[in-house]
């Protein structure tokens, strides 16, 4: 029997709450307000903005959609960060990655106001999380650790392996699990024997963006694993980096795709926002 870790549930739930405190904020005469910039059509970001776009409006949240072309220069995007930095009116602001290819990703993020940064990435956010003196966290692993605490999954002393080290989900990822005590693993391409690894996880996150590359095989019967992917098969459906038909019976917990990460990383995004929004005052 598998425990489906329901990430649309608990979202609602996270966002019923918001909707009070954006009511608290707007008797005080302010809206929270995120900024989103958008360079290029990545898939994955045209869900999430789509989905975004929906949970701030149903929770009281303004969104500033910048949507441009691939063909945006650096110094273009760039620029529009700054005004955005200087426009008091802004209180989050989320640059969607992956950026167009030729466009230094490193040098748009540290162009962030750091007290506006919503999803923790910029180095200044990504040390002091680090440092276990986070203040602004990156989202996606950020909902991760809430859904895992809503289903009372304990981590400390627990064997985590992250399958992934990218700078939006597997690098935060281990901040965060060490911060918890868990004894972290991460993996990636260069990894040899990825499954004799994970077999050994308590605990498995998977933030790869190939559809379905981790078969049922790859846990132990105990095992919580958490699916991050976000890919199009070739039928068009949306599923994960696991393989849900050989997984989904075999191990204690696990998230579903769609419905499980998704929906706790804006529910994440837009608490974040509204915190940032609550220092102004
Ligand atoms: N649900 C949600 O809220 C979110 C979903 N996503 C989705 O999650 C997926 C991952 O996204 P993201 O982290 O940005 O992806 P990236 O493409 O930035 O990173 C992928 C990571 O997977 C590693 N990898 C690639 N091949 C292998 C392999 N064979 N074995 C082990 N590791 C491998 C890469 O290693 P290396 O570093 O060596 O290249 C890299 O670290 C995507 O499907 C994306 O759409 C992303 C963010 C949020
Ligand atoms: N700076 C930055 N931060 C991110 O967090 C970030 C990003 N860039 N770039 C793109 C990826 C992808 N991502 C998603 C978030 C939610 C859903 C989501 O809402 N998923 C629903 C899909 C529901 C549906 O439409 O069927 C679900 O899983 O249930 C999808 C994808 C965030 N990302
Ligand atoms: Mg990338």
């Amino acid at each position: 029997m598998t425990t489906k870790l329901d990430g649309k549930k608990l979202s609602n739930e996270i966002k019923e709450e918001l909707k009070e405190r954006v009511r608290c904020l707007q008797d005080k005469g302010i809206t929270p307000c995120l900024a989103v910039v958008l360079v290029g059509d990545d898939p994955a970001s045209q869900v999430y903005i789509r989905n975004k776009k929906r949970a701030a409006q149903k929770v009281g949240v303004k969104t500033l959609d910048n949507v441009l072309p691939a063909s945006t220069s650096e110094n273009e995007i760039i620029d529009l960060i700054y005004s955005l930095n200087n426009d008091p009116q802004v209180h989050g602001i989320l640059v969607q990655l992956p950026l167009p290819q030729g466009i230094n990703e490193d040098r748009v993020i540290q162009a962030i106001l750091p007290s506006k940064d919503v999803d923790g990435f910029h180095p200044q956010n990504i040390g002091k999380l680090f440092m276990n003196k986070g203040e602004l966290a990156p989202c996606t692993p950020n909902g991760i650790m809430h859904l895992l605490a809503k289903y009372d999954i304990q981590l400390d002393g627990k064997r985590v392996v992250i399958v992934g080290r990218s700078k939006i989900v597997g690098m935060p990822m281990i901040a965060m699990m060490l911060n918890a005590n868990a004894t972290v693993t991460v993996t990636h391409s260069h990894t040899q024997n990825l499954k004799e690894i994970t077999r050994e996880a308590d605990v498995v996150i998977v933030a790869v963006g190939k559809a379905e590359f981790l078969t049922g095989d790859y846990f132990k019967p105990s095992a919580v694993v958490i699916d991050v992917g976000m890919n199009r098969n070739e039928a068009g459906k949306l599923v994960g980096d696991v393989e849900a038909a050989s997984t989904a019976d075999k191990v204690a917990f696990m998230t579903p795709v769609p419905g499980g990460v998704g929906p706790m990383t804006i529910a994440m995004l837009l608490k974040q926002t509204i915190e940032i929004a609550e220092r102004s005052i």
